[in-house]
C-alpha cells in the first residue's frame, strides 16, 4: 500500500484564492487589508521565510510592510515599534519573525503585540481562547494541519485517537487543543515519553512536530494512519526533510504529508486566513 499525499501547495492555492476575493472585497470597502513583517538580525533561513511571507501577501492582494533591523536594536526600540504598529489602522496583523536576537525577551515582545493583531496566535489570550473556545487568532502551523485533515473529510475527529508528537507552545500544545475541539481523543508525546512507538501504533492520526528526522518510523504507524509531518531538517545531503522516515512510512500510512510542499507552505496560508479574518474584524468595528 502507498499512501495519498496531502499537497499543501495545491490546498494553498486554493484557500489564497479565497483569501484573495476576501481581500478584494475589503480593500473595494476602504479596508485593504495589511500585514506587518518584523526581521531583527540576519538569520539567513528567517530572511527566505520572511521574503516568502511577503510574496504570499502581495500575491493574495494583502498590503504588507517588512521592517528590516540591525541585530544591535535593543528591546526598548523593538517595543516601541510595537505599539506604533499596534495603534496604525492600515496594519492588521503584526508578525515578529523568531527566533529574535539573545539579548531580546521574545516572551515580552509577542505580549507586546495587541490580542487584535495577532495573527501568529502566539499572545497569551490568543492560547487561552483556544483553550476555552473563545475567539481569536489560532497559530497558523496547527491551524494549517487541521486544514489538511479537513481537506480528507477528517473535519470531525469523533471516534478517533491523534497522537501529537512535540509540546511547543507554537505547535505540540496549540495542535492538541484543536484536535481536542475536533472531537478526537488526544495523546501528547514528548522526550519524556517512555515507549513513542507503543502511543503512535495506537493513532489514527499522527503529527510529528519535534524537529528532529526520523522521529516516526513505519513500524511505529497503524496501517491506514493519517501522518501530518510538521517537521523542517536538513538531511546529510542538505536537503529539507521533516520528522517522519517518509519514504518508510508511505508504504504503511493511508495519508501523508510531503517536507517541503506539506505544512510548510500551509502556515504561510493561515497566516494570510488570520491577517484577512483580522482585517475583517477591524472594518466590522469601524462600520
Ligand atoms: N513569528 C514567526 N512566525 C512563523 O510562522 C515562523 C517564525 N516566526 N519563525 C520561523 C518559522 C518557520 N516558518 C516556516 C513557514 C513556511 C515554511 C515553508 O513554506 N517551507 C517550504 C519550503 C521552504 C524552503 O524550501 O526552504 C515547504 O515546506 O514547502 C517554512 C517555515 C514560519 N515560522
Amino acid at each position: 500500500m502507498t499512501a495519498q499525499l496531502i499537497d499543501g501547495n495545491a490546498l494553498s492555492r486554493q484557500i489564497r484564492a479565497e483569501v484573495a476575493q476576501r481581500a478584494a472585497a475589503l480593500t473595494e470597502g476602504g479596508h485593504r487589508p495589511g500585514l506587518a513583517v518584523i526581521l531583527v538580525g540576519e538569520n539567513p533561513a528567517s530572511a527566505v521565510y520572511v521574503r516568502n511571507k511577503v510574496k504570499a501577501c502581495a500575491d493574495a492582494g494583502l498590503h504588507s510592510v517588512l521592517e528590516k533591523y540591525e541585530a544591535t536594536m535593543t528591546e526598548a526600540e523593538l517595543l516601541a515599534r510595537i505599539d506604533a504598529l499596534n495603534n496604525d489602522p492600515t496594519i492588521h496583523g503584526i508578525l515578529v519573525q523568531l527566533p529574535l536576537p539573545g539579548h531580546i525577551d521574545d516572551h515580552a515582545v509577542i505580549e507586546a503585540i495587541s490580542p487584535l493583531k495577532d495573527v501568529d496566535g502566539f499572545h497569551v489570550a490568543s492560547a487561552g481562547a483556544l483553550m476555552v473556545g473563545e475567539t481569536g487568532f489560532k497559530a497558523c502551523t496547527p491551524y494549517g494541519c487541521m486544514k489538511m485533515l479537513e481537506s480528507i473529510g477528517m473535519k470531525d475527529l469523533r471516534g478517533k485517537h491523534a497522537v501529537v508528537i512535540g509540546r511547543s507552545n507554537i505547535v505540540g500544545k496549540p495542535m492538541a487543543m484543536m484536535l481536542l475541539a475536533a472531537n478526537a481523543t488526544v495523546t501528547v508525546c514528548h522526550s519524556g515519553t517512555a515507549d513513542l512507538g507503543h502511543h503512535t501504533r495506537q493513532a489514527d492520526v499522527v503529527v510529528a512536530a519535534v524537529g528532529k528526522r526520523n522521529v516516526l518510523t513505519a513500524e511505529m504507524v497503524k496501517p491506514g494512519a493519517v501522518v501530518i509531518d510538521v517537521g523542517m531538517n536538513r538531511n546529510d545531503e542538505g536537503k529539507l526533510c521533516g520528522d517522519v522516515d517518509f519514504d518508510g512510512v508511505k508504504e504503511v500510512a493511508s495519508w501523508i504529508t510531503p517536507v517541503p510542499g506539506g505544512v510548510g507552505p500551509m502556515t504561510i496560508t493561515m497566516l494570510l486566513v488570520n491577517t484577512i479574518e483580522a482585517a475583517e474584524r477591524a472594518a466590522a468595528q469601524r462600520a
